[in-house]
């Protein structure tokens, strides 16, 4: 027996592991023969041959909205930790450094998250510190597509210009007044290009040390975009630092995310009872957090949005109709387009959670270890749930709508209803939903005012999605934009 079990856990590799390279080896050698026959083998073929997945770790799927509930809101204590290895910071660093997405759940996680929560996004004082740095973002943007637009005649590339304004909305909040227009333009650029390639860093999440010598280009892709960040950020954060011990004074009312982070005491792993500053990396990884999430999300939401009203002229004139009737005040069809946005393409699809025990679900039980996928995207999509769920109708969230009253926080109490979940559930619901929420609401009640969307002549609209590391459109918009009134 014990020879016949040597074999099997020593042995059988082994020869699996020569027998597939000679395979690969001889297949490659006969494709030059005749090319259409035989297989490409590359380095992922080998490796599913001899049985190793990189990145990939025992997953369940689920798709209901009920079962989905019930683990994250009713189950929130096995269900509050993502799987390792989620972003760059934690990666690079071989998990030593962490940002609140990937921090596990306990007093580390709290304090991360309670600082952005509390300070940031507080309610009122955060969202009211926003606003001068969101009129400006307004006035540049709709001032950049109008003389995109040419008068009305021009194709604006909405994305470029969404981009632009969205990124220097969150790069004044981040870092405070009075960083350079061109330093913004480039930690744009840089930001843009590190979440292209985020995705393609995940075989980094298991083996590590094996995926890095497999992927050396892929690893060195990641130092590099990890080292422009370090170079872009932390001059920035370094030079808000030296300003406040030189006696420079922040207002409540004028702090930024980077100073409340150099304020921020998280708890001290070598000392139980110690609380800790936060290290040059942690910084660097956590202004890249908020910097992606903060405009990647709601960039996709209002590109998507805009397409959907590009195709459909009549919801679009009542939303213009609506939104100056309104004349500012809260606007109930201007809320119900942001959230048929948000059900019909939200820009995360999945959320994900690392089981640390066996737990039972539904009616399965999910073993330690397991990664337990939630798709945000079918649940939204429900049919059993949605009429014609992959129609835009605004119109749903209206009285009487089948999503009339759908709240997007959801407790224990709300746990009955739940019909979507954009923003994730239970306690690592996303924290940005109201800042998030307030700025899509913002920017497209006056785009529409400010505008007419329409189609570019012989170009048609596509809602083909990209599955990258946000949701996105798969071809950028390009709209035929019109100014409604004449712009000073
Ligand atoms: C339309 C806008 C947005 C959408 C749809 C969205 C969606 C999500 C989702 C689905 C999650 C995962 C939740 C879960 O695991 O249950 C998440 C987490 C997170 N989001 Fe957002 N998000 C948006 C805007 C923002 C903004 C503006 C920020 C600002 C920095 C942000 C920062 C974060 C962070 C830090 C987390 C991790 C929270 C944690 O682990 O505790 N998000 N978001």
């Amino acid at each position: 027996m014990e020879v016949v079990a040597y074999f099997l856990h020593v042995i059988s590799p082994l020869v699996l592991s020569v027998a597939t390279l000679i395979i690969a080896v001889l297949c490659n050698l006969l494709r030059h023969l005749n090319a259409s026959k035989w297989p490409v083998i590359n380095k992922e073929s080998i490796l599913r041959l001899l049985g190793i997945r990189l990145g990939d770790i025992p997953t369940t799927v689920i798709l209901d909205s009920a079962v989905a509930v019930d683990a994250l809101v009713r189950r929130a204590d096995a269900f509050s930790d993502r799987p390792a290895g989620g972003g760059a910071t934690t990666i690079i660093s071989n998990g030593r450094l962490q940002i609140i997405t990937t921090v596990p759940y306990g007093p580390h996680w709290v304090a991360l998250r309670r600082n952005l929560t509390s300070e940031a996004f507080h309610p009122v004082r955060g969202l009211a510190r926003a606003a001068p740095h969101r009129a400006r973002a307004l006035a540049a943007l709709v001032a950049g597509i109008a003389a995109r637009s040419a008068g009305g005649g021009g194709a604006v590339p909405v994305r470029e210009c969404l981009y632009a304004a969205l990124f220097a909305l969150n790069a004044a909040t981040c870092f405070g007044d009075g960083v350079d227009g061109a330093l913004v333009e480039a930690m744009r650029a840089a930001q843009q290009e590190f979440l292209r390639i985020l995705p393609s860093f995940r075989v980094f999440a298991t083996f590590e040390k094996v995926a890095r010598l497999l992927y050396r280009d892929r690893w060195k892709q990641l130092v590099h975009s990890r080292r422009r960040q370090e170079e872009l950020y932390l001059p920035l954060i370094r030079g808000r630092q030296e300003w406040r011990c030189t006696g420079g004074t922040t207002t409540a009312a004028a702090a930024s995310y980077v100073d409340t982070l150099l304020n921020l005491e998280v708890p001290d792993e070598g000392n139980p009872h110690g609380r800790r500053k936060l290290s040059d990396g942690e910084m660097v990884g956590l202004v890249s957090e908020y910097l992606g999430a903060s405009t990647g999300t709601v960039l996709a939401v209002l590109e998507w949005t805009l397409a959907n009203l590009v195709l459909r002229p009549d919801i679009q004139s009542r939303l213009h109709g609506e939104v100056e009737a309104a004349g500012g005040e809260a606007c109930a069809y201007l809320r119900a387009v942001v959230m048929e946005s948000l059900r019909r393409h939200p820009p995360v699809p999945s959320v994900q959670r690392h089981m640390s025990r066996d737990v039972v679900v539904g009616s399965t039980t999910v073993a330690r270890g397991t990664l337990v996928n939630f798709s945000l995207e079918e649940i939204g999509r429900d049919s059993k749930i949605w009429t014609s769920p992959e129609e835009f109708i605004p119109d749903r969230f209206m009285p009487g709508g089948e999503g009339e009253g759908v709240r997007l926080t959801i407790g224990t109490k709300e746990a009955a209803k739940v019909m979507m979940m954009p923003f994730g559930a239970g306690r690592r619901i996303c924290p940005g939903m109201g800042y998030a929420t307030l700025h899509m609401e913002y920017f497209l009640a006056n785009l529409v005012t400010a505008f007419e969307w329409h189609p570019v002549e012989g170009e048609a609209v596509d809602l083909k999605a990209d599955h990258g590391f946000f949701t996105t459109m798969c071809n950028p918009l390009h709209a035929r934009v019109v100014p409604r009134v004449k712009l000073a």
